[in-house]
């Protein structure tokens, strides 16, 4: 399985550290052949316009949005979760608009308001989750095909939507390689289902051969 962690700002050797101890050997995403070659892709955190940008500059945008119609999982942290939103409240910046939430960035206050919480959860792992959120994005508002894996202060702050999975806080700051775990046997399931609709090339394939 290959697990890409896009590196083009942020926190993300953390995440490559996290998917290193679950034995894999991480796939820093800077160029359109590493996006093609993975399985699955985590979005760190860090800041979401300068992410976004630099994923146009860089020519990431149309061959991500390819391996996102074939159903690339992803699995994004803070930063990463802005750029997974339908919606970005009041901003006008690139997102990938993939799940179908509304969110306030920069809404639990400054750099120096950062907090650590615990809270419970509804996902099949030992343990509450600790989370670390860092100028976090309050997730205002989430669609009916979300599911809130947990929630602090009524708020929720781990989301799902079939294969993406999304969270304000930072996992790959703590010990815990639960959520890593659980983003993994999502790419497996992806894998095992296959992809959710013909490729460009297996279109083109069909016509040229005139297979249906
Ligand atoms: N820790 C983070 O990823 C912070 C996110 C950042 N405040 C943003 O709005 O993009």
């Amino acid at each position: 399985m290959r697990i890409g962690v896009l590196a083009l700002q942020g926190d993300f050797h953390k995440h490559g550290e996290h998917l290193k101890r679950l034995g894999l050997d991480p796939v820093y995403v800077r160029t359109r052949d590493d996006v093609l070659s993975i399985d699955g892709l985590i979005i760190p955190g860090g800041e979401s316009t300068t992410i976004g940008k630099l994923l146009v500059d860089f020519g990431l945008d149309a061959s991500l949005k390819e391996r996102l119609d074939q159903g690339l999982p992803v699995f994004g942290t803070c930063a990463g979760m802005i750029l997974m939103a339908k919606e970005i409240v009041g901003r006008e910046q690139f997102k990938l608009n993939l799940l179908d939430i509304s969110v306030e960035r920069n809404a639990y206050g400054r750099q120096i308001d950062s907090f650590e919480a615990e809270f419970e959860h509804s996902l099949p792992l030992q343990g509450p989750l600790h989370g670390v959120f860092i100028r976090a994005p309050r997730i205002a508002k989430v669609g009916p095909e979300v599911k809130v894996l947990a929630s602090f202060e009524d708020c929720p702050v781990l989301v799902q939507q079939e294969k993406y999975l999304a969270a304000s806080f930072h996992p790959e700051l703590t010990e815990n390689l639960e959520l890593h775990r659980y983003f993994l046997s999502l790419v497996e399931r992806a894998k095992e289902e296959g992809p959710a609709v013909p490729t460009l090339n297996d279109a083109d394939r069909g016509r040229k051969t005139g297979a249906p």
